[in-house]
């Protein structure tokens, strides 16, 4: 594994590894971009097969988090961070709290959320020993978990989405075949219900499944047959790396909406999407709710102001499908322009001294 090459290629400024013997902690986060403000990006906590399979999950992520933050008009650069271990089993206390002093060390360079495998209840034990986390239980004025305001933004996207493969945004009577029924997916599931589309999900998890048939009336299919279904919209809402060639030659659905970071396993299979004419909404611009109310949280607004632009998703995905129509490229092209003509434009205008940087003429005064 050659680290420094990975980074130097996507640009990463910093990659933090962390070990913690007496709670079993082996984690990473890594920084990729802050030219925008601190890096924000939640924790992964997955099994992974190995050391290799965890870097390249979290340098991944936290570019990602990069273009999301851009493109979605934060004043929040991109990071993500991964710990090693089974979410169900391997949750102890002292791990998070671990992890939380790594954080704090950071001294704010890096924000953390929940992310796949973590929660609110998490979130509120690094707490414990760190300010720079979000997502917390929902007490004291902070926003709580930003996974239903990620769903209720992929709803949106998804909308956006249906009226440029279907001529209307209208979901009742569509049916949308969901990959994963998490902490975004139920919410999205609920959206999708009370609009009155039809929905066939699955999980790697039963007790998940189950949630959603009881709830939404859902039919269940096996992990390896959601690609498959006869369906209008695919919506994946568990892991990356999901869209590639196999699995694009087995889908039926017209479009391609869902909250999973890094749907796509390379830009190639973009390509291939396009060409196809398969309407593929890019997964960093449709699951910014949560982003959205976390920087909501950090600069002050109200619930309202969250929806509103939360809302707005809309808006921008129709955004990048006519960048994608105007110059002929595909969507997550398109997305990328949004998020790097922003990048680029204020990395320009971010070079003057500011005061907060005095310390730099103390030590040159010393
Ligand atoms: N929570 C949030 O606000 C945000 C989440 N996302 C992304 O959305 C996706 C889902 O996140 P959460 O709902 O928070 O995670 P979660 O951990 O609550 O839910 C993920 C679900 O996917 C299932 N799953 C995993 N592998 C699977 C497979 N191969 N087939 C079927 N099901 C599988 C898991 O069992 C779990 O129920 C992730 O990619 C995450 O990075 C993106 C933006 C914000
Ligand atoms: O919304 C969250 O869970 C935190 C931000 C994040 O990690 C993401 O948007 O993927």
């Amino acid at each position: 594994m050659q680290i420094f090459d990975r980074m130097v290629t996507d640009d990463y400024e910093q990659v933090v590894v962390c070990q913690d013997k007496a709670s079993g902690l082996k984690g990473i986060i890594a920084i990729h971009d802050t030219t925008l403000g601190p890096a924000l990006g939640g924790t992964r906590m997955w099994n992974y097969h190995s050391e290799e399979e965890a870097f390249t999950d979290v340098l991944r992520l936290a570019k990602g988090m990069t273009y999301k933050n851009a493109a979605a008009g934060l004043s929040l650069g991109g990071g993500k961070a991964v710990i090693i271990g089974d979410p169900r089993h391997d949750k102890k206390e002292e791990l998070f709290r671990a992890f939380g002093r790594f954080i704090e060390g950071l001294n704010g360079r890096y924000i953390t959320a929940e992310d796949v495998g973590t929660s609110s209840k998490d979130m509120d034990v690094i707490f414990e020993e760190t300010n720079y986390v979000t997502g917390i239980t929902d007490e004291s004025g902070k926003s709580g978990d930003p996974s239903p305001m990620t769903a209720l933004g992929v709803y949106h996207g998804m909308k956006a989405a249906a009226n440029e493969a279907f001529g209307t945004s209208d979901l009742l009577g569509k049916t949308v075949a969901v990959q994963g029924v998490g902490s975004v997916s139920y919410p999205l599931c609920q959206h999708l219900y009370e609009e009155g589309a039809s929905l066939v999900v699955t999980d790697i998890h039963e007790d998940a499944v189950q949630r959603a048939v009881r709830d939404f009336n859902a039919v269940k299919v096996a992990p390896d047959e959601i690609y498959e279904v006869d369906c209008d919209i695919f919506c994946p809402c568990a892991l990356g790396g999901i869209i590639k060639n196999d699995t694009i030659k087995k889908l039926k659905a017209k479009v391609i909406a869902g909250s999973a970071n890094n749907q796509l396993h390379t830009n190639e299979d973009g390509d291939l999407l396009f060409q196809k004419g398969i309407i593929y909404a890019p997964d960093y611009i449709i699951n910014a709710g949560g982003v959205i109310q976390i920087e909501v949280e950090l600069t002050g607004g109200n619930k309202e102001k969250v929806q509103e632009k939360v809302k707005n998703i809309y808006n921008t995905v129709q955004n990048v499908f006519a960048i994608s129509k105007r110059d002929k490229i595909p969507t997550y092209k398109a997305a990328d322009t949004l998020a790097e003509e922003r990048l680029e434009k204020l990395k320009n205008s971010r070079r003057q001294f500011l005061r907060e940087e005095q310390h730099i003429l103390r030590k040159i005064s010393r």
